[in-house]
């Protein structure tokens, strides 16, 4: 186990946790970060803290089953969500959890299973989306405190969808992006929170 990795890692969770505080998308101690390490271990936010004001010891190590190297350790608790999208897509390098306003607020409001992103230039910021012309269909999951169930539930909506984006909407809860490494999963957080801001201004318009 690298500890240069681990500290990268640390480094560029804390970082991250300090931009989704300025844009005020981790209020109270909301949201949750994390990157998986080139040993398959993955470094997250323990659970509790302010995200905008992490230092090296909010960081922690777990397994891919959520479980913490280090025995007495508390991670995220929301973990498993975290792990799931590790487990599914190999190339997930990095995670992000936040409970924006646009986030929160949309998804209570759509009694839909997805949101339809369409006809926003920041489309092309996700894979396969070479123009403004395509779309992308934001899955909406119901909440619920039971995470092991949310993500047996996450699991059952990635079956039967053909295209996966690299996100997701939980209902009254908050979003969740990954990417290969932290600078894309935050690239993709930034570019679905000005997609959903958008959306919300729309609605209030209409
Ligand atoms: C006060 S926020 C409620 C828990 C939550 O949704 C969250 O994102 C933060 O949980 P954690 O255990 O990761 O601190
Ligand atoms: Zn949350």
């Amino acid at each position: 186990m690298s500890d240069d990795a681990f500290a990268a890692a640390t480094a560029a969770i804390i970082t991250a946790g300090q931009r989704m505080d300025r844009f005020g998308w981790v209020p109270a101690t909301a949201g949750n970060i994390s990157v998986r390490l080139p040993d398959g271990v993955v470094a997250i936010t323990r659970s509790g803290g302010h995200k905008g004001f992490l230092d090296a010891q909010g960081v922690i190590r777990v397994d891919l089953e959520g479980r913490p190297l280090r025995a007495g350790d508390r991670p995220s608790a929301e973990t498993g969500l975290h792990c799931g999208i590790y487990r599914r897509f190999p190339e997930a390098g990095a995670v992000l959890h936040g409970h924006s306003v646009p986030v929160t607020h949309l998804s209570r409001r759509s009694a839909g299973d997805a949101i339809l992103l369409q006809g926003y230039e920041l489309l092309k910021a996700f894979p396969g989306l070479p123009t403004h012309a395509a779309a992308i269909a934001l899955p909406v999951l119901d909440n619920d405190q039971d995470i092991a169930r949310l993500q047996r539930a996450v699991d059952a909506r990635w079956d039967m969808s053909g295209t996966v984006p690299p996100g997701y909407l939980i209902r009254g809860h908050g979003i969740y992006v990954w990417g290969a490494d932290m600078p894309t999963a935050l690239l993709r957080l930034e570019a679905l929170e000005f997609m959903l801001a958008c959306e919300l201004e729309a609605r209030r318009a209409a």
